[in-house]
């Protein structure tokens, strides 16, 4: 029997994070799995269905709540005491909250040449809000990037040494440099949240590779396409999904990255997981794509990212992180 691995999900209760759980199971043997999220008993709730479909699995909770800096802290203390050494860390946990949708761009737009840029990155389509959090973060940025980054920080004892550590990071194609602006990270001026916090997700993923891969760790980043989850219900009813599914269906015959089902966006996630990780290229990200017939496929996709923003990102995450491990210390 191979040896015992370790693999931690933020966000492991539902959407893609689920499924890909469920599929780490499947596809690694004697797989131990700790699902970081932050609702106990929806995590309890997905740790049955997992034991149902893998009895005898062995399968953790630690309660992880990515925008609440305190919570972070104390979920990689709870992780440390259970385990050793993490083998993979799935950065999945996200939100995009959406006020609206502007539905005359979405027709205008599927009517014309870009249909497949709009229908694969959501670019204009939606009216994207965020808020403040306790901490007096953006929410945004805190739940889908800071957190994380904390998380790294804090595990970097467990991570790499004499086997690697391989750091995935759920990304999307929304990410874009357009709305990403490194003097202003967490996107307090700007109206794409989602979009920078998912572009500073694939330049934290460059810098980590430059301080850690000689340590054994290796990050990467996946984009898992269109997929109907949680994410999707909160712009749009199900029902209304449900009824433009054969449309969107029919759309694959031009736009490659309308993975629809959870499987299917899981797909890069879990190939990675399989690939030797010095093998792989740190400035690519991993893309979903789907046949017209539905069967899934990873595509690396070169990331155009400059040196200045991958220091300087790191950098001020570092002195972020820092101001709040001194904060935490004086309270203890
Ligand atoms: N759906 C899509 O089309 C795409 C999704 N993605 C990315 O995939 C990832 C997974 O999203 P998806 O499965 O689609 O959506 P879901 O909303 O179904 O899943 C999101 C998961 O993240 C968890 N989560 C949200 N906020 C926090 C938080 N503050 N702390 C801890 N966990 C949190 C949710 O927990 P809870 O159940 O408690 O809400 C849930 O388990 C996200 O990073 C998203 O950005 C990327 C590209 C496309
Ligand atoms: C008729 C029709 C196609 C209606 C749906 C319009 C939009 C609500 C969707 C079209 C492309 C979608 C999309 C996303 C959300 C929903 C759309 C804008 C994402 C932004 C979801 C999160 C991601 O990370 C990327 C997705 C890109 C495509």
């Amino acid at each position: 029997m191979s040896p015992a691995k370790v693999a931690v999900v933020t966000g492991g209760n539902s959407g893609i994070g689920l499924t890909l759980a469920e599929r780490l199971l499947t596809a690694h043997q004697n797989l131990q799995l700790c699902l970081a999220c932050r609702n106990q008993s929806r995590a309890e709730a997905a740790k049955r269905s997992l034991e149902l479909s893998h009895p005898g699995a062995k399968i953790s909770i630690v309660i992880l709540d990515t925008s609440n800096v305190n919570s972070v802290f104390q979920a990689a203390a709870k992780i440390k005491e259970k385990y050793d050494k993490i083998d993979y860390l799935f950065m999945n946990a996200g939100i995009m909250p959406v006020s609206r949708v502007h539905w005359k761009k979405v027709f205008t737009s599927i009517l014309s040449r870009d249909c497949a840029h709009a229908l694969s990155t959501g670019e204009g389509l939606l009216q994207h809000v965020d808020e403040t959090t306790s901490d007096g973060l953006k929410k945004v940025f805190a739940t889908n990037l800071f957190g994380h980054f904390i998380l790294v920080r804090e595990l970097e004892d467990c991570l790499g040494g004499d086997t690697t550590t391989q750091i995935i990071w759920t990304s999307s194609k929304s990410a874009s440099d357009k709305y990403f602006h490194v003097e202003d990270m967490q996107h307090v001026i700007g109206t794409e949240p989602y979009s920078s916090s998912k572009y500073g997700t694939d330049v934290l993923s460059v810098a980590i590779n430059e301080r850690l891969n000689k340590k054994g760790v290796y990050s990467h980043t996946v984009s898992p396409g269109l997929v109907m989850s949680g994410m999707t219900y909160g712009i749009l009813s199900d029902w209304f999904w449900t009824l433009i599914i054969p449309f969107l269906l029919l759309m694959r015959l031009i736009v490659s990255t309308l993975s629809i089902n959870t499987y299917n966006g899981s797909e890069p996630l879990v190939w990675l997981s399989k690939q030797k990780a010095e093998s792989l290229d740190p400035r690519s990200k991993y893309c979903c794509h789907v046949t017209f017939w539905g069967i899934p496929y990873v595509q690396p996709a070169k990331m155009d990212i400059s040196d200045e923003d991958v220091n300087q990102l790191y950098n001020q995450l570092e002195d972020l992180y820092l101001t709040f491990k001194e904060k935490t210390k004086q309270h203890k």
